[in-house]
């Protein structure tokens, strides 16, 4: 009986993995055969298109599923050459239509196909690829499958008749009409399938187009200032008939900039293919093709130049990430050596302009080797991140702790000359005793020196001092007393 439950649920399960399947493929070749209609509306020229969306697509649904995308992308590329006879009224012969539908299909399929098994195999050689490398890579694949369409799908409508043989005009705007299409949505939609099919993730290098929980509205007010930006150059230039009026569209470079600088990188993707749908849409409403390869230029130079932005917010947290490194010890939390010398010059000046005295701790934990050898590294580890927070909790926010190395560490105190500074140890030594410890009659003891920080003397001179008065702690008789066996 529960075999039998669990059989019909695995194929309930079935049914349900196969129609997801098959509805993705579906969603494709719907979203593929919109985008080619939308496209062929904005065409300035027969076979010429201000833009060609589904370039993007295929380059995308062949970067994301393989191979596994041409049983949705051949038909559509074979059904669009029958749309476009009935779209001009040119009424070929099926079978001519055939012959060509499925040799601009191949053509089609395998010049983007291949520029995604290069930039697939490119990426993968490489263990982290970095988003410049992902960019650089990108824009080539672009550019080279763009041209291996164009070249051979020109060849493949001449040599099915249906378009006259060497049409020299053709080849520069179906060529950019592609790249536009390829550069301009191919992230878009790599950013959207790579939800469905997680993998993709890994070797995108910095560029995650995972969504982002930060706020929507800025992002929101961005986008309306681009497109109220696109619009008013392209009114203007419908305005007064003139064509330099269409190069104020790379301006656009500059809000673009802005988005992907302080958006994440499918914001930053979303927001180049609205404004470059925006602008082809509107050229095409406005009537003004006879500045379409300005566009097509301003659409690809906007695009190509934001996409090498999108490593800007991946250094800058990379660089964060490091220097975080550099500065903070691992385990405890306070700031290393070098930082914390760092922090205390600029501290020390600042004091110092302010007249305000200033002092050093130095402090070691007694036999801490004693603990590491009876209860284990584990267990030193865990007193040594207790006696940095117990420190934290007693010490002021402006007091500065470092970890010199091992169980020594230190505490600048801004403010506090030597009376008060010894005060401060005092405490901290009676607060370190509390500590829970792990054995039973175990007391944490710790050992101070400290040293006020005297007019012209440098913090590493102040240091030693402090250091030595350590030192002879550490030989009196009652850190001696104190063990912790
Ligand atoms: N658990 C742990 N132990 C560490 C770490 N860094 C250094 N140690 C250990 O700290 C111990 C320091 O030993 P010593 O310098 O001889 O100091 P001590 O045993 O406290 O001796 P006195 O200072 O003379 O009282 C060594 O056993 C190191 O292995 C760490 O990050 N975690």
């Amino acid at each position: 009986m529960e075999q039998n439950h669990f059989g019909r649920l695995r194929a309930l399960a079935h049914l349900g993995a196969g129609r997801s399947a098959a509805f993705r493929y579906v969603a494709l070749a719907v979203s593929w055969l919109v985008l080619w209609r939308l496209s062929a509306l904005m065409q300035y020229d027969p076979h010429a298109s201000l833009w060609f969306p589904p370039a993007g697509l295929s380059l995308a649904a062949l970067l994301v599923m393989g191979w596994r995308a041409l049983p949705v992308l051949v038909p559509c590329a074979i059904a669009v050459t029958f749309w476009i006879d009935r779209i001009y009224g040119t009424h070929f012969p099926t079978r001519e239509l055939l012959a060509s539908g499925v040799l601009f299909a191949t053509v089609h399929c395998l010049s983007y196909g291949l520029g995604a098994l290069v930039m697939r195999r490119t990426i993968r050689r490489n263990a982290s690829p970095s988003t410049p490398t992902v960019v650089t890579t990108f824009l080539l694949v672009s550019a080279l499958a763009s041209l291996c369409a164009t070249v051979l799908g020109i060849r493949a409508l001449e040599a099915t008749g249906m378009i006259a043989p060497s049409t020299p005009s053709l080849w520069l705007p179906w060529w950019i009409g592609d790249l536009a299409g390829a550069l301009v949505l191919t992230p878009l939609f790599v950013g959207l399938l790579s939800w469905r099919y997680p993998q993709i993730e890994p070797w995108l290098g910095g560029l995650s187009f995972l969504p982002q929980s930060r706020g929507s509205g800025s992002y929101a007010g961005k986008l309306a200032l681009e497109i109220l930006a696109v619009v008013a150059v392209l009114a203007a230039d419908a305005y007064f008939h003139s064509p330099e009026t269409a190069f104020a569209m790379f301006f656009l470079i500059l809000p673009q900039m802005w988005v992907v600088y302080t958006e994440s990188p499918f914001r930053g993707a979303l927001s180049i293919a609205l404004v470059s749908t925006a602008i082809a849409v509107l050229v095409a409403l406005f009537g003004i093709t006879r500045d379409a390869l300005v566009y097509q230029f301003a659409i690809c130079v906007i695009a190509a130049s934001a996409y090498f932005g999108f490593a800007v917010p991946a250094l800058v947290a990379q660089n964060r990430h490091l220097s975080e490194l550099a500065s903070t010890d691992g385990l405890t939390g306070a700031a290393t050596k070098t930082h914390f010398f760092e922090c205390s010059e600029r501290e020390l000046a600042d004091s110092r302009s302010q007249g305000l005295p200033v002092s050093l701790l130095v402090m070691d934990i007694d036999r801490f080797k004693a603990i590491n050898d009876g209860y284990g590294h584990a267990a030193g580890d865990q007193i040594l991140l207790n006696l940095v927070r117990t420190l934290r909790h007693q010490l002021r926010q402006s007091d500065l702790i470092g970890r010199f190395g091992g169980d020594e560490f230190m505490v600048l105190l801004p403010g506090l000359a030597l009376d008060r500074a010894e005060a401060t140890a005092e405490r901290l030594r009676r607060a370190l005793t509390e500590l829970r410890m792990p054995g039973p009659d175990l007391g944490l003891s710790v050992s101070f020196g400290v040293a006020a920080i005297g007019d012209g003397e440098s913090i590493m001179e102040a240091f030693r001092r402090a250091d030595e008065r350590l030192l002879a702690a550490k030989r009196s008789p009652r850190a001696a007393d104190e063990t912790v066996t």
